[in-house]
């Protein structure tokens, strides 16, 4: 049984004040959330705010948006996984769309910063997804399978288990232009068997596969609706405390059908 996981993807947005009173408003919207995981990644310059507002004892997981892969030294404006693991995060997100299109994170990279992660005892999410030219051009399986064969490079059946993989395809994120649930449920599935040629046996069955792109309360149903999409990696929807309430109360309530 792989536990649902829906996090929030704040990228950009909010000041250290504007996450503390997120999570105070989320807190009074979302009472209980037992049976599925709830995550927040705020920007690093709000993690120590959103803890704060957390509280020691809360059920709602904290990650950061990106790592760096030494522990320290002299690395101008980079952040260690040492640094956010003492400032209380417990996983963090690697590769997304964004970091790779802006920044440079190359596969190599990610790599690199999944085994750093794993090293300091925070879940790695890595994220993959094809760009709308590798879809129309038939490239999707061969891009996914590269960035999922490049980041997890080295990493051992027992471990591979423990990390996320967020599926984004790059088209869908931020468009208001979902992937539908037929378009998406393939690429989970090819997901799972790389995972399974990569780590042996069936480690694909015990690693979770988030969907990501467009994902808002009104459609996020659909997607649970398929026992291969195992949570969501939410941005646009997650802004807001009362929406992203509304979206996990809708996960909380929906029940996967067996393919
Ligand atoms: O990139 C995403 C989450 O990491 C998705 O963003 P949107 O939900 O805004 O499309």
């Amino acid at each position: 049984m792989r536990t649902r996981f829906i996090v929030g993807n704040w990228k950009m947005n909010k000041t250290a004040s504007e996450g503390g009173a997120f999570v105070h408003r989320l807190s009074q919207e979302l009472t209980h959330h037992a049976g599925i995981q709830i995550g927040l990644t705020p920007p690093f310059t709000a993690l120590h705010a959103v803890r704060e507002a957390l509280g020691p004892a809360s059920a709602f997981l904290l990650g950061a948006q990106n790592l760096y892969w030494e522990d320290k030294g002299a690395f101008t404006g980079e952040v260690s996984g040492t640094m956010l693991k003492d400032i209380g995060c417990q996983f963090v997100l690697v590769g997304h769309s964004e970091r790779r299109q802006y920044f440079g994170d190359q596969d190599g990279w990610t790599n690199k910063k999944v085994l750093a992660a794993l090293r300091h005892g925070l879940q790695p999410i890595l994220c993959v997804g094809e760009t709308l030219q590798d879809r129309e051009s038939g490239q999707t399986d061969l891009v996914i399978q590269r960035q999922l064969r490049a980041g997890l490079s080295g990493i051992e059946s027992q471990t591979l288990s423990t990390v996320t993989i967020a599926y984004e395809p790059v088209w869908a994120i931020g468009t208001g232009r979902a992937a539908s649930p037929e378009q998406a449920v393939p690429v989970h599935r090819l997901i799972r068997k790389t995972l399974n040629e990569l780590g042996g046996a069936d480690i694909g069955n015990h690693v979770r596969i988030l969907y990501g792109g467009s994902v808002t309360p009104h459609n996020i149903a659909d997607f649970l609706a398929s026992e291969e999409i195992d949570g969501a990696l939410v941005g646009g929807a997650c802004l807001d405390p009362v929406s992203f309430a509304t979206l996990a109360k809708v996960a909380i309530g929906s029940k996967p059908t067996t393919a």
